[in-house]
């Protein structure tokens, strides 16, 4: 029902932004100011965030309905919750000062939303031009650092558009082997849970549907990835980080690295082709061990396990492995790319139908109530792992 509220807040009709302007100078909103208002926030080129929506939407259900009087959502159901404090902070606010603040609220979005779209995209960006992570290109060797330190680089959905970004540029540079790292003391806690937070109009169902989307897509650039590529695990890695491992071709670990895909205390299942990959390298039992009851490996019994090519003091990994991966990187480059392709093509197609298979039932996961409660209970600070 919220969400239908936030459709109808945003239903499509032709742009009224002159009307609006001079509407604007009037003392109270008529109806016709208000629907424009409201086309006017569909027209946005710009996501105003989460706070400005709730506000939007908390507007238009005092402006169209009064006073909140719903039962209040229980603490897990946390968006609706959000939206239902929204709308009952309005209190007693009369159903016109709504329809007026709603229209004063869509005209500034709308005049401060669009003059920073005219801002050249990427400006005032780093001169990599990646906003999450550092790319360099030297020696024969692209090398592309995961840089969220400050959140244990963990992967936001900006992060995943510009690794796809990155791999792809990757592929098509006069680099002959790709390398994976993360700045910091992670290599990367995995999926960003502040990703569940930011419901798209068409509510919890439209956001699992799109997350299946982009994670089918992330994961296809790993599968289909063409040169050496080559993870420097420097730290932790949790999640998703872990289970793309199986699509490297080759691992090296600081002796400071764990592995943990803990997907059944979150809710979910696990991805990355991990289903396929971890019971080819480790076998069903030790695959389940990890992927189903969540155990952290150790740098040392994840070599063991075959997920990890080799274990490196912590002291001197980095210094060792780019010593190695120097001498890799001057080998023929069509040779190499030539045997990736000789030793990973047989198996692509099938990678591709895990892959999707893994995203649907992903989909499905993320509109549970297990899943829910675990990202509830991170957010909150309840639980870590
Ligand atoms: C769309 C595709 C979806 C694909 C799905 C993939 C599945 C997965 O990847 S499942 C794995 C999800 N990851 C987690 O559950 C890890 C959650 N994080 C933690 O449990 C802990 O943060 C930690 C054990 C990794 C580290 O604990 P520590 O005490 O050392 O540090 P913190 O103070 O907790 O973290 C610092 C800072 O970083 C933020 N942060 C860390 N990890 C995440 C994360 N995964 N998502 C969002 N934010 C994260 C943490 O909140 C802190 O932020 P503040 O300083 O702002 O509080």
């Amino acid at each position: 029902m919220a969400n239908a509220a936030w459709r109808l807040a945003r239903r499509s009709c032709p742009s009224y932004l002159q009307v609006l302007h001079m509407n604007r100078t009037a003392m109270r909103a008529s109806q016709k100011d208000f629907e424009n208002a409201m086309n006017q926030v569909k027209l946005l080129k710009k996501d105003p965030g989460n706070e400005v929506k709730l506000k939007l939407y908390a507007l238009y259900k005092q402006a169209t309905e009064g006073p909140c009087n719903m039962p209040k959502p229980g603490v897990f159901d946390l968006i609706n919750k959000a939206k239902w404090d929204a709308w009952n902070t309005l209190g007693s606010l009369p159903k016109e000062t709504a329809r007026q603040n709603y229209v004063d609220l869509a005209s500034s979005l709308s005049s401060s939303l669009e003059s920073s779209s005219q801002v050249e995209p990427g400006t005032d960006r780093k001169s990599t031009g990646y906003e999450t992570l550092m790319v360099t290109s030297e020696d024969g060797i692209t090398k592309i650092t995961l840089n969220r330190p400050a959140k244990k680089n963990a992967i936001n959905v900006e992060m995943y558009h510009e690794i796809m970004r990155a791999l792809k540029a990757a592929s098509k540079d006069d680099s002959s082997i790709t390398v994976l790292t993360g700045n910091g003391d992670y290599y990367s806690s995995g999926n960003d849970l502040t990703n569940f937070t930011d419901i798209p109009p068409g509510g919890v169902e439209e956001k699992a549907k799109n997350s299946a989307i982009l994670l089918r897509e992330f994961v296809g650039c790993f599968i289909d990835f063409p040169k050496p590529l080559i993870a420097m695990v420097n730290g932790p890695a949790v999640g998703i980080s872990v289970t793309i491992l199986g699509l490297f071709d080759a691992v090296y670990a600081s002796d400071r690295a764990t592995f943990h895909t803990p997907f059944s205390h979150l809710g979910q299942s696990p991805e990355g082709c991990s289903s396929y990959t971890f019971l080819k390298i480790m076998g069903p039992a030790k695959a389940t061990e990890m992927l189903v009851f969540g155990k952290k490996l150790t740098a040392g019994e994840a070599c063991a396990q075959g997920l990890v090519t080799e274990v490196f003091p912590d002291s001197t990994f980095q210094k060792e492995v780019w010593t190695r991966l120097k001498a890799f990187a001057k080998l023929p480059p069509n040779a190499m790319r030539i045997s990736k392709e000789v030793i990973r093509n047989r198996e692509k197609e099938k990678l591709h139908a895990v892959n999707a298979e893994e995203c649907s039932v992903l989909q499905e996961r993320w509109l549970s109530d297990e899943c829910m409660n675990a990202v509830v209970n991170f957010l909150s600070r309840k639980s870590k792992l």
